[in-house]
């Protein structure tokens, strides 16, 4: 096994990680939701089911993140000019962050809102 290869890809991933934090704001937003979400688990207390739920939503948030920005930016390099095709593109990615995200927003109501409605109420 090529170690240092290995490694070196650690170095570009976290290059990447590290360029979309300071490039892109949707991503410094989902980046401050998921601490919100977070700190609002450990104050809530979740079972362990619940912990792996929510580690994978947000995971999976910056994961389509990431691919999102991937996309535009193989898109802007393709085509630099208006093209139907460059716009489909964008959109579609897009929709797929969108997508994700009302699916984790309407999980995270699943687990977190009975356990404060006894708080609440
Ligand atoms: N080359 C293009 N041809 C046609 N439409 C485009 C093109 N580039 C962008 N668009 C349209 O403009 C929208 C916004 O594109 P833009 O590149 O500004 O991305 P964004 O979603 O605003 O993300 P960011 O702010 O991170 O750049 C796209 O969703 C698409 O509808």
């Amino acid at each position: 096994m090529d170690i240092p290869k290995f490694l070196k890809s650690f170095k570009y991933a976290t290059h990447g990680i590290l360029h979309v934090i300071k490039s892109e704001q949707n991503f410094r937003f989902h980046l401050l939701a998921a601490i919100i979400v977070l700190l609002a688990s450990i104050i809530t207390g979740l079972s362990s089911f619940e912990w792996i739920i929510i580690i994978i939503l947000i995971s999976g948030m910056f994961m389509i993140e990431l691919v999102n920005a991937s996309i535009e930016r193989v898109v802007d390099l393709a085509s630099p000019d208006f093209h139907q095709l460059a716009l489909q593109a964008k959109d579609l990615a897009a929709g797929a962050c969108l997508v994700y995200a009302i699916c984790s927003a309407i999980v995270g109501f699943i687990i977190f809102i009975p356990k404060w409605w006894g708080i609440i109420f």
